[in-house]
């Protein structure tokens, strides 16, 4: 049973194709992490998947009773409005302080519970949304570039920081990154999206490699990163629409049936139709019609 099961799902938004026939599923302590070009469509999907957008085509399911833990892509801190780091945790589900300095202590900023929000750090703000998006005990974490604006320590603390969540707390993780190459080691599939998913796999096992390691030497990448290569039988144009790169005198958009999918179906309990709003969706995934798998 998964957790989340995305189902040749389409979006148009003003007439332009944003996501085209995506399929992927997410099972419980899997980590999926999704990567693509900016304007690729990873927002977007992410919206669609906690039915906040609408779309035209194809199917979103959660498990039943499924509890989504939502890290966004940025902190909006509005300087004018004086707010702790414990207050903006208690806008969240609610807790009690013991739970918020638990949930903090979790993620390594204890610390700064009291602090103003306006006076924290980049990275502790990252380390903030993620304490919020585990408030929950959530089942399924998705996190929009929690990466973002982190310099490459801190990148590979904050992907050591998340694996250690997932193995304390068994949940699945879905994992945005614009970094094309560079993706978390523990990731169990990688998802390139391009409007469609143009390739998915697993990271490179290359950094242990004896010809790795004689250019570059043990070191070099941290284990919490791992390299991601390609893999793609196609090319896109200037609007990332899909041209068929085999044929160099007459490029042809390929089928989605090209491209591979990166797990089986399997059934689950719980619908977003495409006609989800972000009510009916809450109501959906928290509403006790449905069943537990
Ligand atoms: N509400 C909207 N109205 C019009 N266009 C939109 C809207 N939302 C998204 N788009 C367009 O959809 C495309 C995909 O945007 P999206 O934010 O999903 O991409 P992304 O892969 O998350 O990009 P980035 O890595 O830059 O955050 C972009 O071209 C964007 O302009």
């Amino acid at each position: 049973m998964s957790l989340l099961s995305v189902s040749g799902l389409s979006l148009k938004i003003q007439k332009r194709s944003i996501l085209q026939d995506v399929t992927f599923d997410i099972e419980s302590g899997q980590i999926v992490t999704l990567i693509g070009p900016n304007g690729a469509g990873k927002s977007s999907l992410i919206r669609c998947i906690l039915g906040l957008q609408k779309y035209q085509t194809g199917r979103v399911q959660l498990a039943s009773n499924l509890k989504i833990g939502y890290m966004p892509q940025k902190m909006h801190v509005e300087q004018s409005l004086p707010i702790t780091v414990d207050r903006f945790l208690a806008l969240g589900p609610k807790t009690t302080k013991v739970q918020r300095e638990q949930a903090l202590t979790r993620v390594g900023v204890a610390n700064i519970q009291h602090s103003p929000l306006q006076t924290i750090s980049g990275g502790e703000q990252q380390r903030v949304l993620l304490a919020r998006a585990m408030l929950n005990q959530p089942d399924l974490l998705i996190l929009d570039e929690p990466a973002q604006g982190v310099d490459i320590n801190g990148q590979a603390e904050l992907y050591d920081l998340i694996k250690s969540i997932r193995d304390e707390y068994g949940c699945g993780v879905f994992m945005v990154s614009h970094d094309l190459h560079l993706v978390m080691s523990a990731t169990d599939q990688v998802l390139c999206l391009n409007h469609h998913i143009c390739c998915s796999g697993h990271p490179d096992e290359v950094t242990k490699s004896d010809e790795y390691i004689s250019i570059f030497g043990e070191q070099r990448l941290h284990p919490a990163l791992a390299h991601y290569t390609h893999h793609h039988d196609h090319k896109h144009d200037l609007h990332g629409d899909c041209l068929n790169s085999n044929t160099s005198d007459s490029l042809q958009p390929i089928t989605n049936e090209q491209q591979p999918l990166t797990s089986e179906q399997q059934p689950a309990t719980t619908e977003l139709n495409a006609d989800a709003s972000p009510a009916s969706a809450t109501q959906q995934n928290n509403g006790d019609q449905h069943r537990h798998a």
